[in-house]
């Protein structure tokens, strides 16, 4: 049985891009495969909606304007158009594209909180919040940088960014810094609202149950509402945002009014069109929410447990790709581990299509997506290239060649069931989004029709029957009239180019999967052909990747800077001088305790053959306790440059292997020696 029903619509939404970068590879993830399934959708004979718009408000994004000394409105404008003309040229095609700044959005953010101020889900509460007595502000999200409570590294904010990916509330964070002047920042007290989100422990356990999507999702969510939920505060200091109601001084976090874009712009394509929106988000029509696995929490916690508290309707269904990588770094724009849409792509002349296929195909849409030049090369060259493209075009050539139009024929029974198999198939397989089994069996089509081709050997035919070549290539054509529609959605450009070429009138876009055993009408002119696909060659894959690589060495350098660390790439060598910089000693541990709100830390004291011993931080809690440790020799790292951990001073390191499981193994000499020992 079919997932959705014939008389329900359908809305599709894309996880909101934020506008304060260009597009890459990794966002497209989340917007191909919405676009793929919103063109099958239609092509099953679903009514659906697909809108998207841009996230243009939050911390972010107000710090970037200050930082290239121009205005949030200039800023979201222009990453906006990006945007809009990426996903144009992608053949991505949305019935609207907002932004979360329009007035619709502030309206329909405003009616949201009111309605859950009203129903007693909203409350204030003094909580401590970073302020800068130099710049003399408060610094909400990435306004203030410091230290992780749950894991000591280096974090923003709303985030542990470096560490272990946790979401921050205001006040968490250890050691916050200004991220403006830089100067050390304190602690004030001041009064922010929450949400009841605990409330809604029993009703989101009830709602994921049912929900529909990827199981990533589903299971992920179940996972964080078991351990419990607490309260999410939902206001912020700025001025860039939704006004909270009645605080001029507030305005909602950017998690609250981007989601209920999903809304505004609903309401944006059912003004412009004289529809309704209400029959999505107030009634039972259907929902589907296409993210990337990073925002899984913010799709299936936050946002039902806002919409139900309101009154509206939660989504039905949550699809949750993998994050795109590249040689294993998820892609970050901020850290530079990216391949883009449109330097890196489209600039290099690559056709849209190409990629559309490759993310649709390459792997199970909630793996992992390693980004790889040669696989993209492969994909084109073996699949589109050898199977589709050659199919269609010999097929086309032979029958334009020995007959200029669709010859007479009678079509093969086994013909037609395997095109109303292959539509069966992949139908199903998209409605479970697997994207990758619909376009296997698509080419599973293309190769019958290879093989069906090649078996039939029409070019003896035309010398020994020319009316049974005529019939034989007929039925090829037949299977590219289906071909064409099945890729239609993966490869939209394509399919309509093919589709043109087999002598259709009609259009590809509009027309329906069951048009696919629709006979193709004998006599119909044909053109010369031309060919579909061109393979990617050797030298541009290699210059593709040499981009690439570059790009992932500039990133890590910078990461490595960045944790003013030295760390060496492979291939990098170090003379006898760098090594003599490091001023590595034996010392023994006298003293050992745990850091508090730190698993990871113990604070030890060493004596290096120093007056007194040194104070040293070290990340070996895990594995060794302070007890186990207090006595040894160890070897010290004593010329390291001093750093604040989890707010205790380190001045030096003690060396240590990592096991496969991160543990630490403490270095230390091959008999006692006198503390101060030089190591060299
Ligand atoms: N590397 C990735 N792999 C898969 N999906 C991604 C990736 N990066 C972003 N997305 C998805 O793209 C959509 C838009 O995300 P958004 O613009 O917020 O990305 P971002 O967090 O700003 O990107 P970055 O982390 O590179 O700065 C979301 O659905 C998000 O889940
Ligand atoms: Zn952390």
């Amino acid at each position: 049985m079919s997932r959705f029903s014939p008389d329900k619509p359908i809305l599709v939404t894309c996880g909101l891009p934020y506008a304060n970068g260009m597009a890459h590879i990794g966002h497209l993830r989340t917007y191909i495969p919405a676009d793929i399934f919103v063109r099958s959708l239609k092509k099953m004979g679903h009514e659906v909606t697909f809108v998207c718009g841009s996230d243009t408000h939050g911390t972010p994004i107000v710090f970037n304007a200050e930082e290239q000394n121009t205005t949030p409105q200039a800023l979201i404008k222009k990453y906006h158009t990006h945007f809009d003309e990426t996903f144009k040229s992608m053949g991505i095609e949305f019935d609207a594209f907002g932004t979360t700044d329009d007035p619709t959005n502030h309206n329909r953010t405003h009616d949201i909180v009111n309605r859950l101020i009203e129903n007693d889900y909203v409350y204030p509460k003094t909580i401590e919040i970073a302020y800068c007595a130099g710049c003399n502000r408060f610094l909400p999200d990435r306004y203030v940088e410091g230290e992780c409570p749950h894991c000591a590294e280096s974090a923003r904010g709303d985030e542990c960014d470096q560490g272990c990916g946790k979401h921050l509330e205001p006040g968490e964070l250890q050691n916050p810094v200004c991220t403006i002047c830089g100067g050390v920042s304190e602690y004030k007290e001041q009064e922010h609202f929450f949400f009841k989100l605990s409330q809604f422990n029993d009703y989101l356990l009830e709602y994921l149950d049912k929900l529909d999507g990827t199981s990533n999702a589903r299971n992920y969510a179940l996972g964080w509402v078991k351990q419990g939920l607490d309260d999410w505060c939902i206001t912020r200091n700025l001025e860039w945002g939704v006004n909270f109601p009645g605080r001029d001084d507030l305005v909602v976090y950017v998690w609250v009014d981007a989601p209920i874009g999903y809304i505004a712009f609903t309401e944006e394509w059912a003004n412009a069109t004289g529809n309704s929106w209400e029959k999505y988000w107030k009634d039972d029509g259907e929902i589907v929410h296409f993210i990337g696995g990073d925002i899984i929490y913010h799709h299936c916690i936050f946002l039902p447990a806002m919409l139900k508290g309101a009154d509206y309707s939660p989504a039905s269904s949550v699809v949750a790709s993998g994050m795109v990588k590249i040689e294993n770094k998820t892609f970050s724009k901020s850290r530079g581990y990216v391949v883009w849409v449109g330097d890196d792509y489209m600039e290099q002349g690559f056709h849209p299509d190409l990629l559309r296929y490759y993310l649709a195909s390459y792997t199970s849409h909630t793996k992992e997506l390693n980004f790889s030049w040669k696989v993209f090369q492969e994909k084109t060259n073996t699949e589109l290239v050898g199977v589709f493209g050659n199919f269609l075009y010999r097929t086309l050539l032979f029958a334009y060649k020995n007959f200029k139009a669709i010859p007479e024929g009678k079509l093969d029974d086994e013909v037609m069931e395997t095109i109303q198999n292959t539509i069966d198939e992949a139908s199903e397989a998209m409605e479970k989004y697997e994207f990758k089994k619909y376009a296997d069996s698509v080419m599973t089509l293309a190769s019958y029709g290879n093989i069906y081709f090649q078996s039939r050997e029409p070019w003896n035919l035309v010398k020994e029957d020319k009316k049974e070549c005529g019939r034989v290539l007929k039925n090829c054509m037949q299977i590219g009239k289906a071909l064409s529609l099945l890729y239609e959605p993966l490869i939209p450009e394509k399919a309509g180019n093919a589709w043109k070429q087999l002598g259709m009138q009609s259009n590809v876009h509009t027309a329906l999967y069951s048009q696919g055993t629709v006979p193709v009408e004998s006599g119909t002119p044909l053109n010369k052909p031309s060919i579909l696909f061109k393979k990617i060659e050797d030298e541009t894959i290699e210059k593709m990747e040499a981009i690439a690589s570059q790009r992932v060495k500039e990133a890590n350098e910078k990461q490595n800077r960045k944790k003013g660390e030295q760390i060496m790439t492979d291939n990098e060598e170090i003379t006898f001088e760098d090594f003599g910089k490091l001023d590595m000693r034996v010392g023994t541990i006298v003293e050992a305790e745990k850091v508090e709100k730190a698993d990871k830390l113990l604070r030890l004291e060493v004596d290096i053959g120093e007056e007194t011993p040194r104070q040293i931080v070290a990340g070996i809690a895990l594995t060794h306790s302070p007890e186990e440790v207090k006595g040894r020799q160890v070897i010290v790292l004593a010329n390291l440059k001093p750093a604040k951990l989890c707010g205790v001073k380190s001045f030096g390191m003690v060396l240590a292997g990592v096991d496969e499981d991160g543990g630490a193994i403490l270095l230390s000499p091959e008999k006692e020696a006198k503390n101060g020992t030089q190591i060299g």
